[in-house]
């Protein structure tokens, strides 16, 4: 720095969203409509004896939550940001000042979660563009199992060629199976011939792998002695520590190939005991913490999933822009980058990538104080991570450097085996002061939020080439249950200590508040919109409206707020990077999510208030086999088991269906067309919709015949429970 000392140049910048003023206005007329929405109804409450009063009063609750919410959408899309880092001027002023940074990259179960894949992501992240005896990646495996480290030790050694290979060539992306597959151009004679021998090897190591794997056991125990450390192990819930430094990047003989000093790698397979709880990936976070405290100690911690490969070697110097910007740098806790995956069709049949959130909602977070921390692809300070509280205007020096030169691998392997054991932690803060926080299936978010309530800021940094590539699931029960997890685990938040509604108020934006609460009450959400699916519907059949007449001037608010909200994320979609089709697929997933995954998820967590129910986590599967691949590619709709929750999408389907059987049925005996469209214009076309968009699904339950369609039980289910709602309800009232 120097003579500029004053003139201080920032290693990134902060835009603001051009459109504001437009949002604004559209909003504030949104609003003016719902406001409206609401006055008619608190108006036209049927007097009591009156058909269909307490429908109708159920209609304004929900539509009193709508309004409310939407409100707080509206705080993701206030304020959006964009961030654009400057990596030259990082190296210019501190290329031999980099910190060291650990990366951690999590596995639980090598069925759901093959070692091929995982060690692809280790590789991936080995090989940042970054200097190597400054890195250290540790693999947690949660599976302990042998098969996993088998092939850690065959990426160790692939390593050698494979780092060098991406230097010389500035390979992009750096994940070997990623990069072969895409269409790599080699033109020059002496690079085709080291592709073709990289290539070579990694085959050869990808066969010994899946080879192992199948046998379900490692044949060669004797190729390294870390395989006796598999003695004492009786299954993956009862086993000692096994911690294993497979390559000390401290140590001047390991090298690379090409003579250059390699990362550090270590695995790590905390002690699992039945009678002690782990705390899912908090646990094996924080085992990981503790242990690479003692090896490298990085100053910032990166963490991935063991999908989620860097398909970017700049990311780390992107994220250093923030964290050791002059200026703001010192505020902030952590960078987190999008969740983006690699297995997205055109389409994206199950709104996997949630494009909304990343390309509009999480700017819409940095503006008032920083994204959510979603567990993947963040760096984090550590210091900040272990409890560090804020205090305006300290700064944490990353930039000193202790080299910690390891003397003896085996002593230090003994001596930290401890850290990682369950009785470690027991009468210390680990889990609520110190680390990832316990308790809550979604620990991710929770922790970012408890940093974000101590002062800190995060930054979201969302740049053109995805620096991370996942695998998003392929089938409708994944995905259904992987959002039952989120939703469950964003509701425990609400109602937990840190509570973004009480815990947190004050301690952040506002805005940032309202944000964190539009994922906290995904959950809720599923009453209001089972409300608006079923009542409306089931009325319409009786020919009792509960929408305003076309002819009257209250018609005009509901028509205006539907269709310009309507318009308006559609356009929000595309704008993303969306298509239409992919729009109205969101919708389908948006109706799905709500009426299965949150009502699951919400009666669980009033379970769970009650002591019925405990903590769970799913683990995604990251596999799928020919036939659903298939499917999955040419965007048809999975189901295949039988699941409460496609029982459930499905009734609500069917009973759409059968009320607008009904009404049709009633229009061609005594019905005239002009009364129902002056009437009941709007149940129709509601019903309409709810019919249009489960179509695939009226598909899946009577027509198609292959094994992703619906079980026999699940169809026959569902049609009796729509049916007896259907009759029950004209009987009954
Ligand atoms: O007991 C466990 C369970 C899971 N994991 C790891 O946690 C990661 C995430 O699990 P996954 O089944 O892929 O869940 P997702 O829903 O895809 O993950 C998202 O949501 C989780 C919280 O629900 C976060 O932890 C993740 O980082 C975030 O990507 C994977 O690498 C697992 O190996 C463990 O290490 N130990
Ligand atoms: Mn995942």
């Amino acid at each position: 720095m120097g003579s500029t000392k004053n003139e201080y140049i920032p290693l990134f910048e902060t835009k603001e969203m051009k459109s504001r003023i437009v949002h604004r206005l559209f909003a504030a007329s949104v609003f003016v409509g719902i406001v409206l929405i609401w006055i008619y109804r608190a108006i036209h409450i049927p007097k009591s004896g009156e058909d269909g009063r307490w429908a109708w009063i159920g209609m304004f609750g929900a539509e009193i939550w709508f309004g409310f919410y939407w409100f707080l959408t509206q705080s993701v899309r206030w304020n959006q940001i964009h961030r654009q880092t400057f990596p030259d001027r990082l190296s210019q002023r501190y290329e031999k000042e980099l910190p060291k940074v650990d990366i951690f990259v999590c596995t639980a179960d090598p069925a759901v979660e093959p070692p091929i894949m995982v060690i692809n992501t280790v590789l991936s992240v080995m090989a940042y563009d970054y200097p190597p005896e400054k890195l250290s990646v540790y693999l947690s495996d949660d599976a302990g199992s042998e098969l996993t480290f088998h092939a850690l030790l065959e990426a160790s050694y692939f390593s050698k060629h494979w780092l060098p290979y991406c230097k010389k060539y500035k390979v992009e992306p750096r994940s070997p199976v990623a990069y072969f597959e895409s269409e790599t151009k080699v033109s020059d004679a002496n690079h085709a011939e080291d592709f073709a021998s990289i290539k070579k090897l990694y085959e050869e190591m990808e066969n010994r792998v899946e080879v192992t794997n199948k046998l379900g056991q490692v044949s060669n125990k004797a190729e390294h002695k870390g395989f006796a450390m598999w003695d004492s192990f009786s299954s993956r819930g009862n086993h000692d520590t096994i911690l294993q430094i497979l390559v000390n990047g401290s140590d001047p003989q390991a090298r690379d190939d090409a003579g250059c000093r390699l990362p550090t790698l270590v695995y790590l397979a905390r002690e699992k005991r039945p009678q002690h709880f782990h705390n899912f990936k908090a646990g094996a976070m924080n085992a990981l913490i503790r242990v690479s405290a003692e090896i490298s100690n990085g100053p910032i911690i990166m963490n991935v999933d063991c999908d989620m490969y860097s398909n970017n070697s700049q990311s780390i110097r992107d994220a250093l822009c923030f964290l050791m910007d002059e200026g703001k740098g010192h505020e902030l806790a952590y960078v987190q980058f999008p969740q983006t995956f690699k297995n997205i069709t055109k389409n994206d049949l199950y709104s996997n990538s949630m494009r909304v959130i990343r390309e509009v909602e999480f700017h819409g977070l940095d503006g008032y104080g920083g994204p959510l921390y979603v567990g993947t692809g963040c760096f984090h300070r550590r210091e900040v991570l272990c409890g560090r509280k804020f205090i305006k205007g300290t700064k944490i020096d990353i930039k000193r450097q202790d080299e910690c030169r390891i003397a003896d691998v085996h002593e230090l392997e003994d001596r930290l085996k401890s850290l990682a054991n369950c009785t470690y932690e027991e009468n210390t803060e680990w889990g609520h002061e110190i680390g990832l926080k316990y308790g809550c299936p979604v620990e991710d978010v929770i922790t970012g939020l408890s940093i974000q309530s101590q002062g800190w800021k995060s930054v979201y940094y969302n740049p053109s080439r995805a620096a991370f590539l996942g695998v998003a699931g392929t089938t409708l029960n994944q995905v259904l249950v992987q959002h039952k997890r989120w939703s469950e685990g964003d509701l425990q938040i609400l109602l937990s200590k840190y509570s973004p509604a009480w815990y947190a108020l004050g301690k952040i934006h506002i805005g940032l508040t309202m944000g964190y609460c539009n994922y906290c009450l995904w959950s809720p959400n599923c009453i209001a919109i089972l409300y608006y699916s079923i009542i409306p519907s089931l009325y319409l059949l009786k020919g009792i409206p509960l929408f305003p007449q076309t002819s009257s001037a209250w018609f005009l608010p509901f028509a205006y707020v539907i269709i310009a909200e309507h318009i308006y994320s559609a356009a929000e979609f595309l704008l993303s990077g969306g298509t239409i089709l992919g729009w109205w697929n969101d919708q389908r997933m948006w109706l799905y999510k709500r009426t299965s995954s949150y009502l699951f998820a919400f009666v669980d967590t009033v379970l769970k208030l009650l002591g019925y129910s405990d903590l769970k986590f799913v683990i995604s599967s990251k596999v799928s086999d020919e036939d659903v691949s298939k499917r999955y590619d040419e965007e048809v709709l999975e189901f295949g088991t039988s699941s409460p929750m496609f029982t459930m999408i499905s009734s609500l389907a069917l009973l759409n269906l059968f009320c607008l059987i009904g009404i049709l049925f009633r229009l061609a005996s005594n019905l005239s067309l002009r009364s129902l469209y002056a009437t009941l214009a709007l149940q129709t076309l509601l019903c309409g919709i709810f019919i249009l968009i489960n179509l695939p699904l009226y598909n899946a339950l009577f027509f198609r015949k292959d094994k992703g369609s619906m079980p026999g039980s699940v169809t026959s289910k569902s049609v009796f429970w729509a049916i007896s709602a259907c009759i029950l309800f004209t009987i009954m009232w």
